[in-house]
């Protein structure tokens, strides 16, 4: 597991597979469950999380999975070194709403850091991938994954005077405003899910700033295709931000991702 080349690409095929049952549930009536959390669940999350989990028994045997729907129903991996990251369906608020912003996640976490991490949005048929290098294309749910169909994508550098802030379209609160406005953002977008790290990771805005809660699942993945594609992410005092927090039930704290 230490060289993480092509794994990314690995992650790609389970994710292209695990669009079909997402998408086949997307396009009927579907009813919406809560947990004990009180986040939301439908049927995809739990189909494409089983689909996810089978496939990476199969590629990577041995190795502990943190899934999203698995902890949800009390199962917590034994973690001591390299985990796996999935999130079966990353904005199920969007999902529900239908604006197609919503996404399929798996990444890896080596040394406490997300090394290789896959985001597609089935929807919007398009998919981000990073391990050493950042790629990005169109990739139809069921699809066979192919490389040759994507191209690199990087970072940019600010602007002068005009920063581009990307904000979660429901979970922007007024921390997280005054942390941007001080970091002289002229310009917001927004995005559901982790889509908002693939936003910066293809040089369309330059941070991301997020206080409201998440858990690594959420974010392993972005962060990865982040870090790939030349940017990274701290907590907003500058330092690392790492994964396999055990002790906080893998609960992340604020954090800022940035473009360059
Ligand atoms: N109170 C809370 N604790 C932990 N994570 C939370 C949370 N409220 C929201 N989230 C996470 O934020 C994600 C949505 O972020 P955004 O609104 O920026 O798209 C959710 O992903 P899921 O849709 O996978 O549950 C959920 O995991
Ligand atoms: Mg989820």
């Amino acid at each position: 597991m230490r060289d993480t080349d092509h794994i990314a690409r690995r992650f790609a095929a389970i994710c292209a597979r695990a669009g079909v049952p997402v998408m086949e549930v997307y396009a009927r009536p579907f009813t919406v469950g809560q947990k004990a959390d009180n986040s939301l669940v439908t049927e995809a999350d739990e189909r494409a999380e089983t689909l996810i989990l089978e496939a990476l028994a199969r590629d990577f045997p041995g190795v502990p999975v943190l899934a999203e729907e698995s902890f949800a129903a009390g199962l917590r991996p034994l973690i001591d070194g390299d985990f796996l990251l999935v999130d079966p369906v990353d904005g199920t608020k969007e999902f529900i709403s239908k604006n197609g912003e919503f996404t399929i996640n798996i990444a890896l976490v080596s040394g406490r850091r997300p090394v290789a991490g896959c985001v597609y949005a089935p929807a919007l048929e398009r998919i981000y991938l990073g391990d050493r290098e950042a790629w990005a294309g169109g990739l139809k749910p069921g699809g066979q994954f192919d490389l040759r169909a994507l191209s690199p994508i990087s970072t940019r550098s600010p602007r002068e005077g005009k920063k581009v802030a990307v904000m979660s379209r429901s979970h922007a609160d007024d921390t997280t405003r005054a942390f941007a406005e001080a970091q002289g953002v002229t310009d917001t977008v927004s995005a559901g899910s982790s889509l908002k790290f693939c936003l910066l990771a293809e040089g369309k805005a330059d941070i991301y700033p997020r206080f409201a809660p998440t858990r690594e699942w959420d974010t392993g993945a972005g962060h990865a295709v982040l870090n790939a594609a030349g940017g990274r992410v701290t907590d907003p005092d500058g330092r690392d931000f790492l994964y396999g927090k055990v002790e906080a039930d893998y609960l992340n704290g604020p954090f800022v991702a940035w473009a360059r």
